[in-house]
């Protein structure tokens, strides 16, 4: 199938399985589905351990969905970008009605085996993320405004909310403050890591707040971000799923994000470019482990907290 966002033909080989893993962007994922992962297992109720094994590869396979779509509609931003122009489907490896077909596909079966094994609420919250993402996010916002990133972080903060219902089939305070947690935290996330990939956006011409604002202001919006996020990593705390162990581990975990966020912000090009952006790079890398640690975190927490019954305590 040809597509128009497909780039010129540039085939270089055949397609091998690992394409097609490709397409399904693993790494980033990794992280969204551990989220998805934490939030299905704090949630109180009752799942059969099998079926949130289940409930969590059907959330893994609709997110990795969501990254095969993204890829077939970012084909020609992808392939002038030096970050993603070895991807499969700019490279010709894949064709772009591949990723397509195949996002299309695997969205299909996440979304309807995961309303067969838990709910209806579950199953439409993934849809609507994938929606999000792949629609609303990949083909509206990042072509189309600066904010592409603060609204379309919406998508990557809905997989702990998706896991909350797959349990409880409803909503409560906890999932929506990590889903909090997430949208508060994707633009410093994202932003350190657009002001060392410098050029890329702009060849792309993606209306990234480094391309569209300037570079100075993009170090302000980290820090202004980092400071709201904050509020909201504490604040989770102080729910249900909080406590103590949380609660230090936020703390710590916090403080150093700001540090970093702030020494973003005191930064001048000039100096970033003579020491080669060495303070984004460890504030991309600390973003990483900042979410990660947070998850972690709540899972220790909850393992400390016997009050709340969690399906993977009582076994269903
Ligand atoms: C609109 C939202 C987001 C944008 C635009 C964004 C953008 C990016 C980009 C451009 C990279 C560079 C590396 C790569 O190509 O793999 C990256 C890395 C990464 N992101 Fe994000 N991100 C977003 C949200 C998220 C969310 C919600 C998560 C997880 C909860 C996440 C987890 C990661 C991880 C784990 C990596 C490292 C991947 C690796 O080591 O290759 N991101 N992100
Ligand atoms: C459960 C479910 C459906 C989860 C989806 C979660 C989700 C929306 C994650 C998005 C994270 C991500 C890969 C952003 C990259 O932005 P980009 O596509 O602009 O980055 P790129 O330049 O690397 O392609």
């Amino acid at each position: 199938m040809t597509d128009i966002n497909a780039p010129e033909a540039t085939a270089t080989g055949e397609a091998g399985f690992g394409d097609y893993v490709a397409l399904l962007k693993p790494r980033v994922m990794s992280l969204v589905v551990f989220t998805a992962a934490v939030g299905l297992l704090l949630a109180p109720g009752a799942l059969h351990p099998i079926e949130a094994l289940a409930a969590i590869i059907f959330i893994a396979l609709g997110a990795g969905a969501s990254g095969a779509l993204n890829m077939w509609w970012d084909a020609d931003i992808d392939a002038v970008m030096r970050r993603t122009m070895r991807r499969p489907v700019p490279s010709g490896r894949v064709e772009a009605g591949e990723a397509l077909g195949l996002g299309m596909a695997l969205s299909g079966i996440a979304v309807v085996m995961l309303w067969l094994t838990t709910n209806a609420v579950a199953a439409g919250l993934l849809a609507f993320t994938i929606f999000f993402y792949a629609v609303i996010y990949s083909m509206w916002l990042k072509r189309a405004t600066p904010q592409n990133i603060v609204i379309g972080g919406a998508a990557g903060a809905f997989p702990p909310v998706v896991g909350w219902a797959a349990v409880t089939g409803g909503l409560a305070l906890e999932p929506l403050l990590m889903f909090g947690l997430i949208f508060m935290w994707t633009p410093p996330h994202f932003w350190a890591l657009a002001l060392f990939l410098k050029d890329d956006y702009h060849t792309a011409r993606v209306p990234m707040l480094t391309v569209t604002h300037g570079r100075a202001a993009t170090r302000r919006h980290i820090l202004i971000y980092t400071a709201l996020l904050v509020p909201v990593a504490v604040g989770l705390g102080f729910t249900s799923v909080g406590g103590a162990i949380y609660l230090a581990a936020a703390v710590v975990l916090n403080a150093a994000f700001l540090l970093g966020a702030i020494a973003i912000a005191r930064r001048t090009e000039a100096q970033a470019e003579a020491d080669r952006y060495i303070v984004e790079k460890r504030v991309f890398r600390l973003s990483l482990w900042y979410l990660f640690a947070h998850f972690v975190a709540l899972l220790v927490q909850a393992a400390a907290n016997p009050w709340l019954p969690t399906p993977w305590i009582i076994g269903g």
